[in-house]
């Protein structure tokens, strides 16, 4: 037999073969149940092996109460990257959002004889980068000062001058770290740690949350996540997304618009019971006025310290939102004793000044900062590598 009668035989045939068969399939099943033959496999339920569950971090114990996402559980468990040196990144996030504020600062600080102008200038600069009337002021006298005095002219020197103020401006002394630390109870139980993330809408709550949670996971803590927002629709399921991904379980209300307080409570209630380390709150961000933002960040908080003391209040603010934000800040930090500051978006502005300002405004070191909308983009807020980030960016 040649090739070609081959090819042909080939392409006929392989047609022929599955008319052949899908007619003897056919027939079979129109025979219906009275026939004895064997049923075909096209009778047969089709059994799939279930995937098997690999596990690369512990998952935390079941909770009391099992919900339905306890099956939505992904396949593999994410593992968040290390913590530390997270905030380098900033460095190149800030390089790629135009002219960075440490580059400008320099820019006029080198040269060789600073004129007023140019003293104007750097003022300029540092109030357009949000740093705030106050801290701009300072920072010009000190500069002003050391120049003449010290009478700088090398680039080098200038630009240490200008970190080391810097540095002194953002306030290295501050306490930032994060009190997550379990405590006990009077009867010796132990309490979980509860964080509460309060802030207006929009400005990164949930998902600092997810990526906190994640931090948390990294650091070997145990979580568990309270979706008291319950005024937005998605956004229970989107902190139950960012949990189940590192296999930390969220307590929530299968109820749109549910009593936030009562999810809170709820969640507090079920780390205590669970031997979790730490509980962390989102909550919804409306500002529709005062009194009733105060109404109910002050019930979220009385019903959670019935079953454990709050261990932090993180405000969350968007860097890019500018004086805006801060007037939004103020009147959440007015209500809700904030402990310390999340600043998100830090990667969208060239305005690194508002770390500044904000502190100023409202007395609260800030304390994480947001680099980006990656999982693991959240990092601890270190002053000097800040101010590295600003100047090198
Ligand atoms: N570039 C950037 N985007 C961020 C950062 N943090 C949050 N976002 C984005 O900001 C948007 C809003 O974030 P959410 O977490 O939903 O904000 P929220 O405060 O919970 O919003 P509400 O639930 O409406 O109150 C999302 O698109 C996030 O991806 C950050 O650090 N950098």
């Amino acid at each position: 037999m040649t090739n070609e009668t081959l090819e042909i035989l080939l392409a006929a045939g392989i047609p022929l073969a599955i008319v052949v068969a899908v007619t003897t399939l056919l027939v079979r099943r129109r025979r219906g149940p009275d026939t004895d033959e064997a049923p075909t496999a096209l009778d047969e339920p089709v059994v799939v092996p279930a995937p098997e569950v690999e596990q690369t971090v512990e998952a935390p114990a079941p909770p009391v109460e099992v919900l339905p996402e306890e099956a939505e559980a992904p396949s593999v468990l994410e593992v968040p990257a290390p913590v530390a040196g997270r905030l380098a990144r900033l460095r190149d996030r800030l390089s790629k959002s135009g002219s960075p504020l440490g580059a400008r600062l320099l820019a006029v600080l080198s040269k060789d004889h600073l004129t007023e102008d140019d003293w104007d200038e750097l003022e300029e600069t540092l109030l357009l980068a949000d740093v705030g009337a106050g801290p701009t002021g300072e920072l010009i006298d000190a500069l002003r000062t050391r120049v003449r005095v010290e009478g700088l002219k090398d680039p080098a020197q200038v630009r240490a001058l200008l970190r080391e103020q810097l540095i002194a401006l953002v306030d290295p002394t501050l306490d930032r770290s994060l009190h997550t630390a379990p405590g006990a109870a009077a009867d010796g139980s132990r309490l979980p740690a509860v964080v509460l993330v309060v802030g207006v809408n929009g400005t990164g709550k949930t998902t600092t949350v997810g990526k906190l949670a994640r931090v948390l996971v990294a650091d070997g803590r145990t979580v568990v996540l309270g979706a008291a927002d319950t005024f937005r629709a998605a956004a229970a399921d989107q902190l139950q997304t960012w949990g189940s991904r590192v296999g930390v379980h969220t307590v929530r209300s299968d109820r749109d618009g549910a009593d936030p307080a009562a999810v809170a409570f709820d969640a507090v209630r079920t780390g205590r019971a669970e031997g979790i380390d730490v509980v962390l709150v989102d909550t919804a961000g409306r500002l529709q006025n005062k009194a009733g933002l105060m109404d109910e960040l002050g019930k979220i908080t009385r019903v959670i310290t019935r079953e454990a003391p709050l261990s932090e209040v993180l405000l969350v603010l968007d860097a890019t939102t500018g004086q805006n934000g801060l007037n939004q800040a103020r009147v959440f930090s007015e209500v809700a004793g904030v402990t310390g500051i999340v600043l998100t978006k830090l990667d969208g502005t060239a305005k690194g000044g508002i770390v500044v300002a904000v502190q100023r405004e409202l007395g609260v070191p800030v304390k994480l900062v947001g680099l980006g909308e990656g999982p693991d983009d959240l990092a601890p807020f270190d002053p000097e590598a800040f101010v590295d980030a600003l100047l090198e960016g």
